[in-house]
């Protein structure tokens, strides 16, 4: 049974309705959970998993550490409590400043802290509170003893919205024999919430013989079996405190209870099956990657990352009309140009299928990078962040460069068509890399564009802040009169038909690269 009962979507759980807004309307806050957890020096649990789980899911977090541990893949190492005044000087400086939305715990080592945690909580009240009963770690150690069970039983489940404990903890907060069915489960949840929460979820993943891994989810009244598929991975360490910060994470964005948890049910499972081959540590329970960026930082690749303006040198543009008429593949087109000279490439595949064009730009990534050559993308923002390429091309009726640089990133290079002064300068506010600037000369490439000439690619050269490349009806005979104009952030020409819509692209490539080289040493001859 998956998902029987559908929960009304109202926030009944909240204790107090709060637009997020500060003192300054005109300022939003952020949604904020503070995590009450102790520090895991690995990175995989604890502390610096409920940041990294409410950076990746857009939420702020604020933390009160309870405990340092020494813990790497191999276990824990040594605990450290922190004292419980200073505890509580953490919690009085966040509640009392910071509009905290979700309160998230997870170690909490002592009798002590649990209460003055729930003195703090009863002094500065917040919208939710999501109780991680976290009291032995993945590699078995204990973290929180059976001394602070009747605490947690008494002060702090009455107190919370959703208790999250596994199999081991649900048992030894209900003090029974082990947990070995889902309807054992079930009773587990009934109980436990019989015990105060509004909610509870039991976690099944150290259920015995299940492909799934299934979670019991109960809200007083109905069950829900959430299930998803087992995902074969060492990385595991650091999933019960990353499924609890999520939960907290969509509560604090206004989320209602049951679709906060089938959201962080699915994000763990996401981050699982993406970091399943990740290798971090030699120990049996590794840490998994909660902002799904480590796999592709972790390629080699034979190209430095960052923008060099010489890249713009001999800059060929692909053209699958051409490679059509040409018979050839994309691929094919993009390893010719490298071989006479091309020092970047982009793919401007006007009429690709989605699929396919993702998979030819995949394949073009390869070769480019073993060559040391950065490859962008024209328009298409989804495939060049799908297939990690170096960056974007985009024009003035594209994605605008400044939203493109926030979908990118910092390091990927963006290059804006400008046809103006003023372009170039939005251009350069925007974050761009560079800009294209043309037509320079007539072309049947690209239908209906304006030819600024020879004197519009030198007005906006000598205005813009960023390197030009020029385009548009660039050939060997006309490309040396282009470079020769030696004007100001002018580093080379971007080239699309006289490459690719030739019978050889590397004698052609090979052509205009000589041309070049003998235009920039005249260049540099005539300015020494
Ligand atoms: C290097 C370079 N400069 C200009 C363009 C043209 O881009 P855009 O204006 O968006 O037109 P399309 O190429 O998309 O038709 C470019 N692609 N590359
Ligand atoms: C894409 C583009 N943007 C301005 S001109 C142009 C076409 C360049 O193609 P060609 O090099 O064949 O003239
Ligand atoms: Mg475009």
């Amino acid at each position: 049974m998956a998902y029987t009962q559908v929960l009304s979507t109202s926030c009944m759980f909240y204790k107090e309705d709060r637009v997020p807004m500060t003192s300054d309307n005109s300022k939003m806050k952020p949604p904020h959970v503070l995590t009450v957890a102790g520090s895991d020096s690995g990175a995989g649990a604890g502390i610096q998993a409920d940041l990294k789980t409410c950076a990746a899911r857009g939420v702020y977090c604020s933390t009160v550490i309870t405990a340092v541990t020494a813990q790497n893949t191999v276990g824990v190492q040594g605990v450290n409590i922190v004292p419980e005044d200073f505890v509580v000087e953490q919690l009085k400086s966040v509640l009392s400043d910071m509009q905290v939305d979700v309160v998230k715990t997870g170690m909490l080592p002592s009798v002590g802290i649990v209460s003055v945690l729930s003195q703090s909580l009863h002094e500065f009240p917040v919208r939710a509170l999501v109780v991680d009963p976290v009291m032995v770690s993945t590699s078995g150690d204990v973290l929180a003893g059976p001394s602070i069970l009747a605490e947690f039983r008494e002060e702090l489940l009455p107190m919370a919205d959703i208790i999250t404990p596994n199999l081991k903890e649900a048992s030894a907060l209900l003090g029974c024999q082990q947990l070995k069915t889902v309807s054992d489960m079930r009773s587990a949840a009934k109980l436990l919430h019989e015990m105060g929460p509004r909610y509870v979820i039991v976690k099944g993943g150290d259920l015995p013989d299940s492909l799934d891994a299934v979670d019991v989810f109960f809200d007083g009244q109905d069950f829900y079996e959430l299930r998803s598929s087992r995902i074969k991975t060492r990385n595991t360490h650091g999933t019960g405190c990353s499924l609890a910060s999520c939960i907290a994470a969509e509560l604090a964005k206004g989320s209602s209870m049951l679709p906060a948890v089938k959201v962080a049910k699915r994000y763990v499972e996401t981050a699982l099956d993406y970091s399943k081959d990740i290798a971090i540590g030699n120990g049996t329970q590794g840490p998994f990657d909660h902002i799904f960026r480590l796999k592709s930082n972790g390629q080699k690749s034979h190209r430095q990352v960052g923008f060099n303006p010489s890249d713009l040198f001999l800059y060929a543009v692909t053209d699958s009309g051409m490679n059509e008429k040409w018979g050839r593949s994309i691929t094919d087109a993009v390893k010719a140009a490298i071989e006479g000279g091309a020092t970047i490439v982009q793919l401007r595949e006007k009429d690709a299928e989605t699929h396919k064009f993702l998979e030819a730009a995949k394949a073009c990534c390869e070769i480019c990078h073993s060559h040391g050559i950065p490859l962008l993308i024209n328009d298409r923002i989804d495939i060049a962040l799908a297939c990690d390429a170096d960056g974007v091309h985009v024009g003035q009726s594209d994605m605008p460069a400044s939203v493109a640089r926030t979908l990118l990133g910092p390091e990927k290079i963006i290059g804006v068509s400008c046809k103006t002064i003023e372009q170039a300068h939005q251009a350069w506010i925007d974050g761009a890399d560079y800009i294209g600037c043309g037509g320079v000369y007539p072309t049947n490439t690209k239908a209906n564009n304006l030819t600024v000439g020879l004197e519009g690619l030198k007005t906006v050269c000598k205005a813009s802040k960023l390197p030009v490349v020029a385009i548009g009806g660039i050939n060997a005979s006309n490309a040396g009169s282009v470079m020769e104009t030696a004007v100001q952030n002018l580093k080379g020409v971007a080239v699309v038909s006289a490459l690719f819509d030739r019978e050889c692209i590397l004698t052609e490539t090979r052509k205009l690269h000589a041309v070049l080289k003998t235009a920039a040493s005249m260049t540099l001859q005539r300015t020494h």
